[in-house]
């Protein structure tokens, strides 16, 4: 039998390395990573914002299925380093979305293509980034839009352990939180934000489906990021003393960031005939997972 060959990019990242798992349960699959250094058998080295080499990685794999995850989420480094960012978000997007034998393409991008003016975004909303992050996100989704094959992009917001460098905004808080320390979170910024495991799942769903555009995904409600932080203490029984509100303020700082992201979920919902988890079930699931 004809094992459809899939190429996984950011493979070791927080999300990826859940899709990695999730993939290799999969018979039908022979699963392809590629990364800045390789990960072993099927797996290559290649820096993504180079698309000469990208184009020769995707020459080499011949996928039918591509699914991209990999991106710079670090927002000040994107500001920094534009011609970097530009190539890892938009270029290797340009790349896989234009090439005649993949057959399925998922892109996962991110809530921050909106302004957060309004909060409660459907999948018929503009986009209207604010940062350089975000342009290039958006600009990868087009590519996606207008591909040669049936694409699909994932918008979303993400929690979980094991960011490459530590420093998601989960980890950010429970580190801190864990060691004692006082930390101030946002009252007026709001997401709906899913666990990776369970996003993990929600993307292979979605690849199995015949979706394709845009789909919605996060958590059943929405909740400032100090509300996030002080449910993060109440399930892993930190202490809620040490956390205080404060205000991001937009007018500060070289990165402008949108204040309200929640994006709606009743399509992926309807689609695929599930319920989205609420915060304390996902926060619950990243305890259990970090025991195993
Ligand atoms: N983290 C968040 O809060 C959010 C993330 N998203 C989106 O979710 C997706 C996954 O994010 P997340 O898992 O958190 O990201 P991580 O930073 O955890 O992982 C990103 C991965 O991208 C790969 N990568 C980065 N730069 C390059 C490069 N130049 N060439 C090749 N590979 C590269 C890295 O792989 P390697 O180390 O092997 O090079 C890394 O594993 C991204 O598309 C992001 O935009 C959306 C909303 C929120
Ligand atoms: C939320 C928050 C952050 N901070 C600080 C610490 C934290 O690491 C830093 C940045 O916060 P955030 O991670 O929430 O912000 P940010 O880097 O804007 O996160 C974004 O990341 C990219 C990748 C995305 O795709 C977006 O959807 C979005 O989640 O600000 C606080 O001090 N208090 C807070 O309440």
């Amino acid at each position: 039998m004809y094992k459809k060959k899939i190429l996984l990019t950011g493979s070791g990242g927080m999300l990826g390395s859940r899709v990695f798992q999730e993939l290799l349960l999969n018979p039908a699959y022979t699963v392809f990573t590629v990364g800045r250094v390789s990960r072993g058998e099927n797996s290559f080295a290649c820096d993504l914002s180079d698309p000469i080499a990208f184009a020769d990685v995707l020459e080499s794999v011949a996928p039918d299925i591509v699914i991209h995850c990999a991106a710079n989420v670090n927002l000040g480094s994107c500001e920094r380093e534009k011609a970097y960012t530009y190539g890892l978000h938009v270029l290797s997007s340009r790349l896989i979305a234009s090439r005649k034998s993949i057959q399925r393409s998922i892109f996962i991008s991110t809530d921050s293509v909106f302004d957060g003016l309004e909060g409660n975004y459907t999948e018929k909303s503009a986009v209207t980034p604010l940062n350089y992050y975000a342009l290039t996100k958006a600009l990868g989704e087009e590519c996606f839009f207008n591909a040669s094959h049936a694409a699909l992009v994932i918008r979303t917001n993400i929690i979980g352990f094991n960011s490459p460098l530590n420093s998601s905004l989960f980890e950010w808080a429970w580190e801190n939180l864990a060691a004692g320390k006082k930390i101030t979170g946002y009252k007026n910024v709001f997401f709906n934000p899913l666990y990776v495991g369970t996003l993990a799942k929600i993307i292979i769903q979605l690849l199995n489906s015949s979706l394709t555009g845009v789909v919605h995904t996060g958590c059943r409600e929405g909740l400032s990021k100090y509300e996030f932080i002080r449910k993060i203490a109440e399930v892993f029984e930190l202490p809620l003393d040490n956390i205080s509100g404060s205000e991001l303020d937009v007018s500060e700082g070289e990165i402008r960031r949108p204040l309200n992201t929640i994006l709606a979920t009743r399509n992926v919902e309807n689609l695929l005939g599930i319920e989205m988890p609420d915060i304390t079930a996902e926060l619950m699931a990243i305890k259990r997972d970090s025991r195993k």
